[in-house]
């Protein structure tokens, strides 16, 4: 705006001036004649324009700055100056043009003062040289202006984005931005016109909001040309469609909204996460699959896992001693001690070197062929031993005594066993004996439910003689066909327990003299030699006639299983390879013999 009135201003006074001109004579020192006549195509271009100008020297000099102002951005004080008091024509925008005009006119006044300037103005003799290009510079200068006021269309969509939250309904307000676009282009001071005379007033309006942003950054531009700050608030002016602040209000909302409706989103996931809820569903599958681990490894895995530590330690042993070594006195010997520190017991180290001795003894012998010997006597140490369990069915009922040191899997063992037998289709009853302990009865009490097997139990420190007495009773009664009877542990070197344990199988024999018809002792894999002496005590007092080698997974003393049938040679009708029901298997002489010899 003020460019533009800036110019009528500037032919207001070319008129006026052509007047005065002849009054100003003496400023013709400026050479424009001679500068003009250098540039020939300035006078091609404004040929009569420049003419009447040279006549009036005084006249380009007030119109220079102004001119030079627009042009050269340098000089944007003395623009400045002029600008506010266009300012203030900015109120007489809404009026049409021809109101300015005058209010413009006193402008020229203020340029009365400025003859400084005109001082200056031997320094323009650079001005000068823009001076014939003005007209022509004129057209220049807008392009300079455009780029700056291209980024302003881009930096109107910018703003759009922040809009964005409020995208459905800002969406109008954006496109008044649209309409800013093509103000901007219009450096030139009519489009700006155009745009400014109807939006002012929502200009005034929407400024407060998104002018702060936008118009600093044009502003820049308009700065060089004083105008062009007045050229902003036209920009507001497609704005103006104001209402649309309204919107931009109800905008917040929607965004409101929107936001939800992202976590909506979030939530709606649930919706396709039918997917997600069948992945939990799947999830909770798994767990119920979990328990479908009973596709177990076989027991002879479980063993041979168990028995790893053992056989490792073993034959490792044995590979350190056969290490490109002939079978001699020296290696014989390294063997049998090998062999004695796996619990396999002196008997059967002895065996296997002999064995050894007698086929190999001066030849180059490997592990694998010593580990191949051992397995094979170990075997012929095991095979006596490795016996089902016989039941006499024609007692009725079969009583089972178990009996042995504290902890060493009694009560477990009994639960066991118990599942086996009513697997096999047999009538189980279970007699809690360790009245010491009232974990071990409700222990038992546990094994009676999983294995559908009544259990007859009495007050804790009940004497354990009764209660085998009464539940041999009630089994019979029951019909029972089998009856196996829970024992507190004791250390073997307890005199009085043991006593109490001998009375146990005194009492039941007034029932029945063969019975009980089975005593079958736990023996701990982990105890190591100690249960060489267990055995033997608790077979002198309870009549001892099978085994149970219980923990033999993961104990690296499995060899003791050897030594006890090596001494001992009771049946070994059991082992427990775990802690679950169904972690109880019969006794193989030649798996056990080469998994403890770690062969495959
Ligand atoms: N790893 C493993 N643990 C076992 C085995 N047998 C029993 N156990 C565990 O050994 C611990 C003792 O088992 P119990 O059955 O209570 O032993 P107990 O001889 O009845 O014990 P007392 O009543 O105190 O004499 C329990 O934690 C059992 O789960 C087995 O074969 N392998």
């Amino acid at each position: 705006m003020a460019g533009f009135f800036k110019k009528i201003f500037s032919f207001g006074k070319k008129e006026v001036v052509e007047e005065q001109i002849d009054e100003t004579a003496p400023l013709p020192p400026i050479k424009w004649d001679q500068l003009d006549a250098l540039k020939p195509a300035a006078e091609q271009v404004v040929p009569e324009f420049l003419k009447r100008e040279e006549p009036q020297p005084a006249a380009k000099v007030a119109l220079a700055p102004a001119e030079q102002e627009v042009a050269l951005s340098p000089e944007p004080a003395p623009v400045e100056e002029p600008v506010p008091e266009p300012a203030p024509t900015i109120p007489s925008e809404p009026e049409p043009l021809p109101v300015p005009v005058p209010e413009e006119e006193p402008a020229p006044a203020p340029a009365i003062p400025e003859p400084p300037a005109p001082e200056e103005i031997p320094l323009p003799p650079a001005a000068p040289e823009p001076k014939p290009e003005p007209l022509p510079q004129e057209v220049p200068a807008p392009t300079p202006e455009e780029p700056e006021i291209a980024p302003r269309p881009e930096r109107q969509p910018e703003p759009a984005p922040i809009e964005v939250p409020a995208p459905p309904v800002e969406i109008p307000v954006e496109q008044p931005a649209p309409a800013e676009v093509p103000l901007p282009p219009s450096p030139s001071v009519q489009p700006t016109l155009e745009a400014g005379a109807a939006p002012h007033p929502a200009a005034a309006t929407f400024s407060p909001y998104r002018d702060g942003a936008e118009e600093e950054v044009p502003a820049p531009a308009p700065e060089p040309e004083a105008p062009a700050a007045e050229i902003a608030p036209p920009i507001r002016q497609p704005a103006p469609v104001e209402p649309q602040p309204v919107i931009a209000e109800i905008a917040p909302e929607p965004q409101a909204v929107p936001q939800p409706a992202p976590q909506a989103s979030a939530e709606p996931k649930p919706v396709p996460g039918k997917v997600t809820v069948s992945k939990k569903v799947e999830q909770k599958a798994e767990p119920a699959k979990a328990p479908e681990p009973a596709p177990r490894r076989s027991w002879f895995q479980r063993m041979r896992d168990g028995l790893a530590r053992s056989s490792r330690e073993l034959t490792g042993n044995i590979a350190g001693v056969f290490t490109k070594r002939k079978l001699d006195e020296d290696t014989l010997q390294d063997l049998e001690d090998v062999l004695i520190r796996a619990d396999l017991g002196v008997e059967t180290a002895l065996r296997v070197t002999d064995s050894l001795a007698s086929s190999r003894y001066g030849k180059d012998v490997s592990d694998s062929e010593v580990r191949a010997v051992m397995a094979a006597e170990v075997e012929k140490v095991l095979t006596p031993v490795a016996r089902p369990l016989e039941l006499d069915l024609s007692h009725k009922p079969h009583v089972i005594l178990v009996v042995g040191v504290n902890g060493t899997g009694k009560t477990t063992t009994i639960g066991k066993l118990a599942a086996k037998l009513t697997d096999g289709g047999l009538s189980v009853m279970l007699a809690a004996g360790d009245t010491f302990r009232a974990a071990a009865i409700e222990q038992l009490k546990i094994w009676g439910e999983r294995t559908k097997s009544p259990v007859i139990a009495s007050k804790l420190g009940a004497d354990a003689a009764g209660l085998a007495y009464d539940a041999f009773e009630k089994a019979r009664e029951a019909g029972s066909d089998v009856l196996i009877i829970d024992t507190a542990g004791r250390l073997q070197n307890k005199t009085e327990l043991m006593a109490e344990l001998e009375k146990i199988v005194r009492v039941l024999g007034k029932l029945d003299p063969e019975a009980p018809h089975t005593v079958l002792q736990t023996v701990d894999a982990t105890t190591g030699q100690n249960a060489l002496n267990q055995v033997e005590i608790f077979r002198n007092i309870a009549g001892v006639n099978g085994l149970v080698m219980t923990k033999l997974d993961g104990t690296a003393r499995g060899g003791i299983l050897v030594a006890i049938a090596a001494k001992h040679k009771l049946p070994v009708y059991f082992i427990g390879v775990g802690e679950q029901v169904d972690d109880l298997e019969p006794f193989s002489a030649s798996e056990f013999a080469r998994a403890i010899a770690g062969m495959a």
